[in-house]
């Protein structure tokens, strides 16, 4: 069948034309704002004035008349609100005029299914880095489910920031790529991580306290080193944690060659397959909303017209996603995800041997901080949680030089393998609340608090892993707790809101400061992006 796709969510306007093996054409106008960011409106009158001529162009290119068309795509969000309508109206208008079916869009969706029919992808970890989106995104059962995300603005929205402070307009990206590759000095920027979430906004308020005093070379190779390695770092815990081999890079900051060959060098060293979406396609374009219009359909989903109403927070795991075949994940116990994981013993005692290895995809300055401050992290939390408690592994040696841990075997199942085997695990979440109130009454944050990191031991509960954790935090961290374990109820359990009630519920019996620690996770909830 031969499908039109028409773009325009944000900047770009375009039309693509593919059929069931390929691209036939595509065709884009982008607007530049003249000063400033995007402005919708004018990015919208911009997307009326150029989408009769890029539809023009693209079925010249292709060779085709309108009326050989057999469907209609359109993205229908996420985005702005002002442009999105421009592109619904016009699609609405050709599927009236030449009696052809209408289907409205996902933008990601786009974004990763005409990545993986370019690269050959088949059931990919999916990392999706645009303007507006940064997301870590698996198939599972029927639909995408997005495993991790930036907590406020996305990598391109960084980029394209710090460009326009020192002059350069849209897209920032590139240049900032261009000026990267003459930096060599490593600034200290914050690294922010949290389990598979990401934030960026931290790191552009201190990049751009750089400007003036150090150069533009030096704080675009920082930025890239940092926020690249934090997400190949994500990356990697996703894999891990769903067992997956391959991975696909989409979305428009995949063009960029430093985070590609970084995406590279870590599948090679990790034995996975790295597909990269080609250039050409990794920003936004009507060929990618063409191709996911295409498997909706023929996966037999339909729209009336007043379906199709544009939804400025569409997210991508609201799509029904049949077409993928992906299978259950299987966790593999001797490779942590950042760590290599051996059974020992140490003087008779059953032990693990934890070594935090060089990751050579990351500036090497860079890697040794993260793994310095991991292992100490590690060792002082897990100190602190027994010495008030709250279980968690022995600690028998520590290596600083070898990036070393030696802790107590714990004979248990991870709070993800109790879920996923349907045991009766309900009295296990309320206990789990307890002690997370618990924690959060010593200021003790754990920072990756997801049920891999939660070991069910007979009637015990033990947290392992609180590398990311901090002492003395703030509500915030404690939240960001929260709202971790209670997201990853979602990709494990299709009625997470009971988990997260009972869960929610026995934290408040323990917590003292529970009032504000549920309204700052009500404001997190809301601060992530379209929502
Ligand atoms: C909702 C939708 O409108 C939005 N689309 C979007 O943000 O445009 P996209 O084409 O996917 O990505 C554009 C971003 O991609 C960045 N970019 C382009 N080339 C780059 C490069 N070589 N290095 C780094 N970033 C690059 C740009 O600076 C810009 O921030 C999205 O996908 O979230
Ligand atoms: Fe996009």
């Amino acid at each position: 069948m031969k499908v039109l796709g028409l773009e325009g969510t944000a900047h770009t306007i375009s039309a693509g034309i593919v059929d069931d093996n390929r691209i036939i054409s595509n065709f884009s106008s982008t607007y530049i704002p003249k000063n400033g960011g995007i402005h919708p409106r004018e990015a919208a009158i911009h997307h009326a004035d150029n989408i009769l001529p890029v539809m023009k162009k693209a079925f010249e290119e292709s060779g085709l008349s309108p009326g050989q068309i057999n469907l209609v795509a359109f993205s229908m969000g996420p985005g702005l609100g002002p442009c999105l309508r421009v592109v619904a109206t016009a699609a609405r208008a050709f599927s009236i005029k030449y009696g052809i079916p209408l289907i409205g869009v996902n933008h990601p969706l786009g974004h990763v299914e005409i990545g993986r029919k370019l690269s050959g992808a088949k059931d990919p970890i999916m990392l999706y880095i645009s303007g507006g989106n940064t997301q870590i995104i698996a198939h599972e059962e029927n639909s995408y489910k997005v495993l991790g995300e930036t907590m406020d603005i996305g990598l391109g929205n960084l980029l394209d920031k710090l460009a326009r402070d020192v002059g350069i307009p849209f897209p920032g990206g590139p240049k900032i790529e261009e000026f990267a590759l003459k930096g060599d000095k490593l600034l200290d920027l914050p690294y922010s991580v949290k389990g598979m979430d990401t934030s960026f906004s931290g790191i552009y308020t201190a990049a751009r306290n750089y400007i003036g005093r150090e150069s533009i070379e030096n704080i675009c190779y920082s930025v890239q080193e940092t926020t690249f390695s934090m997400l190949v770092e994500v990356l990697e815990r996703a894999l891990y944690y769903t067992d997956k081999r391959e991975i696909l890079l989409a979305g428009g900051v995949a063009r960029n060659d430093r985070l590609r060959s970084m995406v590279s060098h870590m599948a090679k060293s990790s034995g996975y397959v790295a597909y990269l979406t080609d250039k050409k396609y990794c920003m936004d374009n009507g060929a990618m909303i063409a191709q996911a219009g295409m498997l909706m359909y023929l996966s037999g989903q339909r729209q009336h017209i007043m379906d199709t109403k544009v939804n400025q927070s569409f997210r991508i795991d609201e799509v029904k996603v049949p077409w993928i075949n992906s299978k259950k994940p299987v966790i593999s116990n001797n490779r942590g995800a950042e760590a290599l994981i051996s059974e020992s013993q140490f003087y008779g005692r059953k032990t693990i041997t934890k070594q935090r290895v060089e990751k050579e995809y990351r500036n090497q300055e860079l890697d040794r901080k993260i793994r310095t401050e991991r292992m100490k992290n590690e060792f002082n939390l897990i100190f602190r949680l027994k010495s008030n408690g709250i279980n968690s592994p022995i600690l028998y040696d520590f290596d600083k030089y070898n990036f070393t841990l030696v802790m107590q075997k714990l004979d248990g199942i991870t709070l993800n393998k109790l879920i996923r085997s349907g045991d009766n695990y309900m009295a296990v979440i309320n206990k789990l609340g307890q002690i997370i109130g618990e924690m959060h009454n010593l200021l003790i944050s754990h920072g990756d608090l997801n049920p891999n990191n939660i070991m069910v031991v007979g009637p015990d509960i033990y947290l392992i892993d609180p590398s990311m954790g901090k002492f003395n935090c703030e509500i915030e961290d404690m939240a960001d707790d929260i709202f971790l374990l209670t997201e990853s109820f979602k990709n494990l359990y299709s009625n997470y809101d009971v988990l997260e009630n009972h869960f929610i519920s026995s934290y408040k019996e323990k917590s003292t400061n529970y009032v504000e620690i549920i309204k700052t996770l009500d404001e997190i909830k809301q601060r992530r992006r379209y929502v």
